[in-house]
């Protein structure tokens, strides 16, 4: 019998599959295109003990009860087609694992439904991609804590290990994993605009070509820039294309494609309140880029500074201003989990989120150590950038982030996700700010009200009426 079963056999599902084998772990492995099981069979059985199985009924019989069956198929309805199917052959306590990207209300709702049928759910990110899948990802489990105590060795086994610990640990019940993960996944289309607009910079404000932008990549790798984003952007531009014999990049289209969870992360900030303005920003700056014959259209026709002759010795500044607004990310994926947390009544541990995403997964970097350094030394860090270590990152940046700044807005290179967090960063150490006179302008149109710094109480003034002021509480 398989201890485990894994159904969906696309990139992710094959890998983790042949992950938990090579650990030497019976499994049964499933996909509801039967030809693609077969293949699998063909070309992997020999890694480790696969039972291949051709329908549902057949997968779950190969299994050991209570059954633990990962499902890693397409986001959305398919999640739900799986477990409708699942439903009917499974018996009491059998073990649901959703390892793909769903949306955390979506696990909420199923974690619900499925308990209320006796059976156990858990929603787990998974990160990493395919090389992690297969060799060790970060693994982000939520759902009921004792129905994670039957995985766990699994998990903790495949996943990626950094300094003796596995990057896996419980997140919190029903939907807390997958809620962590998208804004894991959030913090990456940060950490990728952010990368995107300095290489903006290095080639269009500055001029340099490819070959040497890579050689920069290479060399911020060796530093405080360390990360995985880091060292495959080198690799994407070491690559020449074969048929024109031009840098890969030069060939590939300028329109970002989002399946969700990067949307996903910036729409649940806006329903908690949280200021998510780089990862925000970041989601915006790929819907820009999807409007590629708007752009073509209005490049020859929107007037505007061409870019070109920043000095090379803007290159050590670029640097800095991408660690600073990094920082300014990762500060607001930490605040956008802690806020999560207290709606939805989850002890989520910032410092373990922090360790657990030092390997395996797509924003792995040096720089993680730091934060969960900081949590271990503060655990009641209302943001990351209090830590005294990235206050003290972030002041000697900042002379360099505002040059960086000044100069892209004087060359007219587009750098949301570097501006708005440096904005986040004016905004946020700024005792008083101007949303007084916002204060005022809705108690002017709409009696809205206010409140005083001297006194307790709301307010309104009679604007059109004789002036005065009324207390309204
Ligand atoms: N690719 C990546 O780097 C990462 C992906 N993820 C997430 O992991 C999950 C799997 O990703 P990936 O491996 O890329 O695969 P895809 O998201 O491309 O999904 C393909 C798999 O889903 C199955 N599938 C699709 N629709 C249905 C359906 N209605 N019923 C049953 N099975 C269905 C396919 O079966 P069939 O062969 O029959 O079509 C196939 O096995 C997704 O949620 C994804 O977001 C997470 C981290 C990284
Ligand atoms: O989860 C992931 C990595 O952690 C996926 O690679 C992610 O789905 C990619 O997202 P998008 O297609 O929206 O860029």
């Amino acid at each position: 019998m398989s201890q485990i079963g894994v159904t969906g056999l696309a990139v992710m599902g094959a890998n983790l599959a042949r992950n938990i084998a090579r650990n030497g772990v019976p499994i049964a492995v499933h996909n509801r295109t039967a030809s693609k099981t077969k293949d699998f069979m063909d070309e992997f059985s020999g890694e480790g003990d696969f039972t291949g199985t051709e329908t549902l009924q057949e997968f779950v019989e190969a299994l050991e009860r209570p059954r633990r069956i990962i499902v890693m198929v397409k986001a959305g309805a398919p999640v739900d087609g799986v477990i409708a199917d699942l439903e009917p052959l499974l018996d009491k306590d059998d073990i649901i694992i959703d390892a793909g990207n769903s949306h955390y209300v979506d696990t909420r709702r199923r974690e619900e439904e499925l308990t209320a049928k006796g059976l156990r759910f858990i929603g787990s990110g998974v990160s990493g991609g395919e090389e992690g899948a297969l060799n060790g990802p970060s693994i982000m489990p939520g759902g009921p804590r004792e129905a994670y105590g039957e995985v766990e060795e699994i998990f903790t086994t495949i996943a990626a290990q950094v300094d003796g610990s596995p990057c896996c640990a419980y997140i919190g019940p029903d939907g807390a994993g997958h809620y962590v993960k998208m804004v894991h996944n959030g913090i990456e289309y940060a950490d990728m605009q952010l990368i995107a607009e300095a290489y903006d910079l290095l080639r269009h404000g500055i001029g340099l070509d490819v070959p040497a932008i890579k050689a920069i990549f290479d060399d911020w790798n060796r530093g405080d820039l360390e990360s995985f984003l880091i060292e495959i952007t080198a690799t994407v531009l070491d690559k020449v294309d074969a048929e024109t014999g031009k840098p890969l990049i030069d060939v590939i289209v300028d329109q970002a494609e989002q399946k969700g969870t990067g949307r996903w992360t910036a729409q649940d900030a806006l329903e908690l309140g949280v200021p998510l303005t780089g990862i925000t920003e970041a989601v915006f700056a790929r819907s820009l880029s999807a409007l590629r014959d708007q752009r073509r259209d209005a490049s020859g026709v929107l007037a505007g500074p061409k870019p070109g002759g920043l000095p090379e010795s803007l290159v050590d500044d670029i640097r800095a201003a991408l660690y600073a607004s990094k920082v300014v990310a990762y500060a607001q994926g930490f605040e956008q989990m802690a806020a999560a947390a207290k709606t939805y009544n989850w002890d989520l541990k910032m410092g373990e989120l922090a360790k657990i995403w030092r390997g395996g997964c797509i924003i792995r970097a040096r720089f993680l150590n730091r934060i969960t350094e900081s949590y271990d030394a503060h655990p009641d860090l209302v943001n990351l950038l209090m830590a005294p270590y990235f206050q003290d990152a972030v002041a000697s940046a900042q002379d360099a982030w505002r040059k960086v700044i000044v100069s892209a807005v004087e060359q007219g290179v587009a750098v949301p996700a570097f501006s708005s967090s440096l904005a986040y960063y004016d905004g946020y150490r700024r005792e008083r700010g101007p949303a007084n006179l916002i204060q005022g302008q809705r108690d002017f149109f709409g009696a809205h009200t206010y409140r005083r710094v001297d006194k307790d109480g709301s307010f309104h003034t009679r604007w059109s009426q004789d002036g005065t002021e009324v207390r309204t509480d």
